[in-house]
C-alpha cells in the first residue's frame, strides 16, 4: 500500500520483508510444502527457493527443484529441514559439501535437539528449532520456536516468518519442545479423532452417518471459535453448557468418572512426548 503524504502526494515506501535471501529446503512434504505455500502467498520469491526432495508435494512454479543434493547448490541464507527425523543420519553427510557457514538451519524434526543438529551439521552458522502443526496449511498453526545463542536479527526474522503462518511463541527451555510436540504438534490428530469418534457415537445410536459427521464437525468448529473468542476458560464454558440435571451433565459425568478423559489425554500426551525423546536419540 502507498500512503498519501499530507501534501496529497503519493509516498513510495520501500518494504523490507523478513524473507531470507536464499532458502534451501531439504524435504518438502506436508509441512515444509505448506509453509512454502503460505510464505509465497505473503511475498516470498519462488526464485529464491531451492527444494531438494525426490518426491515433493505440490511444488510451486518458479522454485528450483532437485531430486538430490547437488554440489552446485549455492550457500543458502536459510536451510529448512523438512525431512523425517529418522532421515537426518542419511541426509546430513550429503549436506557436508554445501557451504553452510552463512546459514541459519531451521529444523522442524520432532525430537532432534540442537546438540544433535549441531553434531549433524557442524559448519552451520546457527541452528533453530520449530514445532508447527498441520494448521500451517491454513495459516493457523501455533508454532513453538527454540534456539540457543541466536542473535536478535535471526530471532526477529524467525518470529516474523512463523507469525505469518499463524502464531509463534518462543520456548525458554529445550526440553519443553517434547511437550509442545505432544501437545500442539501432534494435537490436530487428537482433535480429528475426537470429531470422528463423536460422529460415530451418534451414528451408533441411530443417526445417519453423514449427518452425524456433519454435526460433529460443525459443532467443533463453532465451539473452538467460541472458546477462542471468550474471556472464560474452556472449563468454565463447559459448566455453562451443563444445565443442572440436564443432558450435558449426564455426559460430563461419564467423561469425568475417575477423571477418565483427563487420564486418557495425560497418557496420550505422555506417550507422544516419550516418542519425541526417542526420535532424538
Ligand atoms: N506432519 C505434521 O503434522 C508435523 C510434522 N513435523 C515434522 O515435520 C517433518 C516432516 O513431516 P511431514 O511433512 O509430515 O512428512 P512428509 O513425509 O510429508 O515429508 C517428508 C519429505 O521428505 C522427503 N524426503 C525423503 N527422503 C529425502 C531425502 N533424502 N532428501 C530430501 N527429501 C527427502 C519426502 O519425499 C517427503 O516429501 C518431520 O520431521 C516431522 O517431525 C512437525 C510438526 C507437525
Ligand atoms: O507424528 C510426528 O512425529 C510429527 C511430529 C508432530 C506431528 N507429527
Amino acid at each position: 500500500m502507498r500512503p498519501s503524504t499530507s501534501s496529497g502526494q503519493t509516498e513510495v515506501v520501500r518494504v523490507t520483508h523478513p524473507f531470507p535471501q536464499s532458502l534451501l529446503v531439504i524435504g518438502s512434504g506436508n509441512m515444509a510444502g505448506a509453509m512454502l505455500r503460505g510464505w509465497f502467498a505473503q511475498g516470498l520469491d519462488p526464485a529464491s527457493v531451492t527444494v531438494v526432495d525426490p518426491s515433493p508435494r505440490d511444488l510451486s512454479a518458479g522454485v528450483r527443484h532437485l531430486t538430490g543434493i547437488a554440489p552446485d547448490i549455492a550457500p543458502p541464507d536459510w536451510l529448512l529441514l523438512g525431512i523425517k527425523p529418522q532421515m537426518l543420519g542419511d541426509v546430513a553427510p550429503q549436506l557436508a559439501g554445501i557451504d553452510l557457514s552463512q546459514a541459519l538451519v531451521v529444523s522442524m524434526l520432532a525430537g532432534v535437539e540442537c546438540s544433535g543438529l549441531r553434531a549433524a551439521l557442524p559448519s552451520a552458522r546457527a541452528i533453530a528449532r520449530i514445532m508447527p502443526n498441520m494448521a500451517v496449511s491454513i495459516g493457523q498453526s501455533v508454532t513453538a520456536l527454540y534456539a540457543e545463542g541466536l542473535g536478535e536479527a535471526d530471532r526477529d526474522r524467525l518470529e516474523s516468518l512463523f507469525a505469518m503462518l499463524g502464531t509463534a511463541e518462543w520456548l525458554a527451555d529445550e526440553s519443553q519442545m517434547h511437550l509442545v510436540t505432544a501437545l500442539s504438534g501432534s494435537g490436530p490428530a487428537y482433535l480429528f479423532r475426537f470429531i470422528d469418534s463423536l460422529g460415530k457415537a451418534a451414528e451408533g445410536l441411530g443417526m445417519p452417518a453423514d449427518q452425524a459427521a456433519r454435526f460433529a464437525m460443525a459443532m467443533v468448529r463453532g465451539s473452538a471459535e467460541l472458546a477462542h473468542r471468550s474471556d472464560e476458560t474452556p472449563a468454565q464454558l463447559a459448566e455453562r453448557v451443563a444445565s443442572p440435571g440436564g443432558t450435558t451433565r449426564a455426559a460430563l459425568n461419564v467423561l469425568d468418572a475417575d477423571a477418565a478423559l483427563d487420564r486418557l489425554l495425560a497418557e496420550a500426551v505422555d506417550a507422544a512426548a516419550k516418542r519425541s525423546v526417542e526420535l532424538g536419540q
